[in-house]
């Protein structure tokens, strides 16, 4: 197996916060695919952490088995401290809203307004906001967060891919996550549109001080939202560093990732 190349890890980051997310030696194989092999991960407060892996490498294993979608062989995974395998339902639900997703796949709902698609989070998870009667100002917050408070009466139908990506967005952050996972957010996005979505999740990391979890095979998102990157090659995380030591790196399975 081969051994962490840490490459320029930025340790005065590292020394100076704790990490809010922590995966430690997770093991999955399906049969004899052995798809994650010790993998090892610590997200610190406020950053921006992008995960490179080629496809089929165990990207979405490992998030499946971050939210709790998939149960890992072996390994620990702790959020904002506490270990998700020892919490009953209840905890793992309330500690869901501290975690945003913004998934390739997460798509709006057809049939409601912008709006209603954005009330649908507070709705559903009351124990954190209440019962709201109100919730036009929460809505217009998280709208005017991805510059698209006109669009609120709008039906997703009317947005362009890229707006509706914004407002999928809007709806991860009204929910005031600690956390956000973004898998691919710039996938089948013009060069143009996805520039504009790479400066929105550095806006929002500024805004709302996240901590994300970014898996991209996009170098330019990489280069533009990553304070520090893994890439995961062969179940492990191969090599850790900040992007501009990675991809001056003369190793030939990193080199890989930047051609
Ligand atoms: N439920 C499952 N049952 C059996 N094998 C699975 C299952 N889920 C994933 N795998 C296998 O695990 C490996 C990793 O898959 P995964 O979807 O995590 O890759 P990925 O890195 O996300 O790829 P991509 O970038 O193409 O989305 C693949 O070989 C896949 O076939």
């Amino acid at each position: 197996m081969n051994s962490i190349q840490n490459i320029q890890t930025p340790k005065e980051t590292i020394s100076l916060k704790k990490p809010i997310l922590e995966i430690k030696d997770l093991k999955k194989s399906f049969g004899n695919n052995h798809v994650l092999n010790g993998f090892n991960l610590q997200l610190f407060e406020g950053e921006n952490l992008v995960i490179m892996g080629k496809s089929g490498s165990g990207k979405s294993v490992m998030i499946k088995c971050l939210v709790g979608l998939m149960q890992p062989d072996s390994g620990s995974i702790s959020v904002m401290g506490k270990d998700i395998n020892t919490l009953n339902r209840n905890d793992l639900d309330e500690l869901r809203t501290e975690i945003g997703f913004l998934f390739q796949g997460s798509a709006l709902y057809d049939s409601m307004t912008v709006r209603e698609n954005l009330e649908f989070p507070l709705r559903r998870h009351k124990h954190k906001f209440g019962d709201l009667t109100d919730t036009t100002e929460l809505v217009i917050e998280a709208l005017e967060s991805v510059g698209l408070v006109d669009a609120i009466d709008l039906m997703p139908v009317e947005l362009s891919g890229g707006m509706q990506r914004r407002v999928a967005l809007a709806r991860t952050l009204i929910l005031k996550p600690k956390i956000i996972l973004y898998d691919e957010p710039t996938s089948g996005l013009d060069p143009i549109t996805a520039k504009e979505i790479i400066e929105l999740m550095r806006r929002v990391q500024r805004q709302y001080k996240t901590s994300s979890l970014i898996i991209t095979h996009d170098v330019d998102c990489a280069r533009v939202v990553s304070e520090r990157m893994i890439l995961l090659v062969d179940g492990i995380n191969y090599a850790e560093g900040i992007f501009e030591a990675l991809r001056a790196s003369k190793d030939e399975k990193i080199k890989a990732f930047f051609k």
